[in-house]
């Protein structure tokens, strides 16, 4: 009888980041994803998770390993594929809230009048009409997000990669915007990894969680989120989610305070 394996996702093999002269970000860390699975990453601060997405993007480069993303080799080449979504997303100034979701959309190769008309689409979905012609300055700090966040899933990507999107937002939008992505993800399956500092947010929304260790970062153990796909309809204090996140948060406790006295060591 043969056992059939999930498409391969993303696969890190052996991988080793050095950055000059002897920065240790990533030591041999193995990681293999499932194409389509929400996953999330969490580990102490200067763990290596942020080098982690740079190089599953590609706008980072590393010494040693390999990285590929659905069989497609990764080694410091980016893609439209692979798009990041940064805890402050840098619209383009001069262009309104809308005419950024559209230009993502014309770079991606689809022609002006239908980049509108999905813009538009974007825009009416997550309820921002009013903001549609407003530049990024007239915005607050939640919109713009918001607008950066939509810029980033019209365009589609396989992979997308998120570095801790929504820490700086308040309560309302952290929620709303963390359901649009649980959306997107739910109804095109696409391969999210998250990188968060949150540990209920990332319990919250990935099926899987992995745990990094103290620098340099190796993943230490991989854990399981049992709950529905349809996580928007689980209550954030159901005794399995809160299981989960004391699990989770006990190990964070053990690798920051490794990492505290790592930082001690190198008189940081
Ligand atoms: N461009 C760089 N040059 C030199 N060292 C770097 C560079 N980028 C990151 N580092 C170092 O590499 C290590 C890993 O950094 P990285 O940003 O990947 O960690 P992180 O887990 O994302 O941290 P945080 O949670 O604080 O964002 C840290 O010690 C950091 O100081």
């Amino acid at each position: 009888m043969t056992t059939s394996l999930p498409p391969a996702g993303l696969s890190v093999r052996h991988l080793h980041k050095i950055y000059p002269p002897d920065i240790v970000a990533l030591y041999d860390v193995n990681l293999e994803l499932p194409l389509g699975e929400f996953t999330a990453i969490i580990g102490p601060s200067g763990c290596g998770k942020t080098t982690l997405l740079k190089i599953a993007a590609g706008i980072e480069t590393y010494q040693q390993g390999a990285v590929a993303f659905a069989g497609e080799a990764i080694a410091g080449n980016p893609s439209w594929k692979r798009s990041v979504i940064y805890q402050d997303v840098r619209l383009f100034p001069w262009l309104s809230a809308q005419a950024n979701i559209a230009f993502a959309l014309e770079s991606k190769g689809i022609p002006k009048a239908e980049a509108q008309q999905q813009a538009r689409e974007w825009i009416v979905r997550q309820g921002l009409e009013a903001y549609a012609d407003a530049y990024p300055a007239e915005l607050s700090g939640g919109t713009r997000q918001k607008i950066g966040v939509c810029r980033v899933l019209a365009s589609q990507p396989d992979l997308v990669l998120c570095d801790e999107p929504f820490s700086a937002l308040d309560w309302n939008a952290r929620e709303s915007l963390q359901h649009d992505l649980l959306h997107y993800w739910y109804e095109q399956r696409k391969s999210v990894l998250f990188v968060t500092h949150n540990v209920e947010e990332a319990v919250y929304l990935a099926q899987r969680v992995v745990l990094m260790s103290a620098r340099p970062g190796v993943i230490k153990e991989i854990v399981d989120v049992p709950l529905p796909d349809e996580r928007w309809t689980v209550r954030r204090d159901s005794p399995q989610l809160l299981d989960i996140a004391r699990y989770v948060n006990n190990h964070i406790a053990d690798e920051v305070r490794k990492a505290q006295l790592l930082e001690q060591e190198l008189g940081y």
